[in-house]
């Protein structure tokens, strides 16, 4: 329970809808407990008016209300009370009504501002935290606390608060008007229903725990079926076909049998609890009937009362409902606080200011472990890189080009050493304004699924013209496919959309960095699936786009079209060769080793 004080702040948030609801849901059960007393109270009439019927002593409702109407009523004939009665009755039920609807106007409409709310808190945060906490956590898993914890957190401050007060209040309604009529036969019928809640409350928890799993074997095959429709062509190729469809039919085995098993509960559990209900019943009339016989009570009282029973059932059976609801919600909404709590490591420390950014980039003796797997990927790495120098960066795979880049987007942080741009740590640079002046092409290409126009412009501040966007593809060497797709730049690209091959997506996120016209552009092996021919196009058209500003180009082949100011060459995190294309052909070490296979392969 203690985690779902977190959402306190958003009742105090919607205190009016909260109290109102309250409000309704009190009077909605003030004017449903009234009519049993009506009711009661015609039926004694009737026995009055049978032959030898003498006026049953009935003690006064406990509500003022009431007991003005009846002393009005009782001043005419018979016939008037019963139409007079049956009236005030539908009345009540009419009123009962008008306040149920408001009663979920305000506590339901709450619980969903509260949801959106909520899950505008958990994505907020999520996009403030960096990118160690996303290599730590799974896409499902932070999909599952943004949908599946929120939803269940709104269980919470929605029915289960609204039946929990209405049960509360209902429940207590009943015992007052029941203790007040006759404390005897309040105790003799009311004795099965703690049992019944107690009963219902595990049988529920049961039926909650059987539903969890068979969500989780659903989700299993959901898994299954997704991989299976996205990895189709490996299965095919590896003709893993009959392997795949047995694997899922063990999944949908497991699901079956679970589903079967809560199948089975749920059909003794819901005519058990009517039984028990009609058994109460029964019980009332049975012990209500004796006590007419013995002049201890009278038919209207017993009457009443078959009516407060049926109506205490549904809370009685309620009660262990929403106790699970509550622990249910409370489970998830630890959860999201865990998520909530999490700090991210790389966020703006006071007095971070808005640098200059001209690009005279320092790294000095930077070194980096990755937490999570103890690799370190920069050791003691010394690099000056000066305003307007196109640096291209090679290496073996896994000798830390990357994490180079990374952390001069300020993506992670310098276990040892610093990074300077035009003299200031970069730890003092505001993150926005320090990326804001840097276009990243990374090395997994992401495009949304939105249009080919609106990927190009994603991140810039204002809408660019189409001038520009178009510019810019023509510079990443990717205008003329675009239209030649069927809707041109409004294509959709994507999910449901049109799939691009994978140079056609790296051209599309050069293009979204090239119209930023940041200080400072790093293309991370952004080429590596484009032809030689169209890769010289691009890298000829850098020359031109890139003009003073800084770059730095990560890849796997060298390109010689490209007069580069410095070449670096990493390894294990160090750099091993550094220098211009002759100077380190002349040192005849790695770089000339691959400069030579490459040109042998042309
Ligand atoms: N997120 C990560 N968590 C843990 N280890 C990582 C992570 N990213 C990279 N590494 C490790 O750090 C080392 C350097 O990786 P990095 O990606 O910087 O190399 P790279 O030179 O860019 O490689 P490639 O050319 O294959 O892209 C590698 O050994 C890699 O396994």
């Amino acid at each position: 329970m203690k985690h779902l004080k977190a959402v306190n702040k958003y009742l105090w948030k919607y205190r009016l809808r909260f109290f109102a609801g309250i409000l309704f849901i009190c009077a909605s059960n003030y004017f449903a407990v009234l009519a049993p007393e009506i009711t009661g109270y015609v039926i004694n009439k009737v026995q009055e008016m049978l032959p030898n019927g003498k006026p049953a002593s009935v003690n006064p409702s406990q509500f003022a209300l009431i007991n003005n109407f009846f002393a009005w009523v009782d001043q005419f004939d018979y016939g008037k009370i019963v139409v007079i009665s049956s009236l005030v009755i539908l009345l009540l039920a009419v009123i009962r009504g008008v306040m149920m609807f408001f009663m979920r106007q305000t506590m339901i409409v709450m619980s969903r501002h509260i949801e959106y709310d909520q899950k505008n808190e958990v994505y907020d945060h999520y996009q403030k935290l960096d990118a160690g906490f996303y290599k730590m956590h799974s896409t499902g898993d932070l999909m599952n606390r943004m949908a599946e914890d929120v939803s269940r957190v709104r269980f919470y401050t929605g029915p289960a608060i609204m039946h929990l007060v209405n049960l509360v209040s209902i429940i207590a309604f009943c015992l007052f008007n029941m203790f007040g009529k006759d404390v005897k036969l309040s105790l003799l019928t009311l004795a099965p229903l703690p049992v019944l809640a107690v009963t219902i409350y595990f049988v529920n928890s049961i039926i909650h725990k059987k539903s969890e799993v068979v969500q989780a074997k659903l989700s299993d095959i959901t898994t299954t079926a997704q991989e299976s429709y996205s990895g189709i062509r490996v299965i095919k190729s590896f003709v893993q076909e009959k392997s795949m469809i047995n694997f899922f039919r063990i999944n949908n085995d497991a699901y079956r049998t679970n589903a079967i098993s809560l199948a089975k509960i749920e059909s003794v559990f819901f005519p058990t609890t009517a039984m028990i209900v009609g058994l109460s019943t029964l019980l009332t009339i049975f012990i209500g009937s004796m006590m007419i016989l013995n002049n201890s009570s009278s038919i209207g009282v017993v009457v009443e009362f078959v009516m407060y029973i049926n109506m205490l059932i549904f809370p009685f059976t309620a009660i262990g409902w929403v106790a699970n609801m509550i622990q249910r919600a409370s489970a998830s909404q630890k959860r999201l606080n865990e998520f909530l709590e999490t700090q991210p490591e790389i966020e703006d420390k006071p007095g971070t200011i808005n640098a200059d950014i001209n690009a005279d980039i320092r790294f000095d003796k930077v070194s980096f472990t990755y937490k999570n797997t103890g690799i370190k990927a920069l050791d003691h790495l010394s690099l000056d890189i000066r305003k307007g120098e196109k640096v291209l960066v090679l290496g073996k795979t896994g000798s830390g080009k990357t994490t180079l880049a990374q952390l001069l987007l300020h993506f992670y942080e310098p276990d040892e050493g610093k990074i300077l741009i035009d003299n200031t740590n970069i730890n003092n640079i505001r993150l926005s304004h320090l990326r804001d002046h840097i276009s990243y092409v990374p090395q997994d290409v992401f495009l949304f699924s939105d249009t080919v126009y609106n990927n190009i412009a994603f991140g810039l501040k204002e809408s660019p013209t189409v001038q520009q966007v178009e510019n810019a593809a023509k510079l990443a060497g990717i205008h003329n496919e675009i239209l030649s797709l069927d809707n041109g730049y409004q294509t959709r690209v994507g999910e449901r959309g049109v799939t691009l091959s994978g140079g056609q997506k790296q051209r599309i996120s050069i293009a979204r960095a090239l119209i930023k016209k940041p200080e400072l552009m790093i293309f991370d092996d952004c080429l590596s699936a484009v032809d030689a021919k169209t890769e010289n196009i691009i890298i000829n058209n850098l020359n031109t786009v890139l003009g003073d500003k800084t770059a730095i180009i990560i890849t796997h082949r060298i390109f010689t079209v490209f007069d580069f100011s410095k070449i670096i060459v990493l390894d294990e995190g160090r750099i091993i060769e550094q220098g211009s294309h002759a100077a380190l052909i002349k040192n005849n070490g790695y770089y000339a080793e691959l400069y030579n296979k490459q040109v042998m392969q042309a």
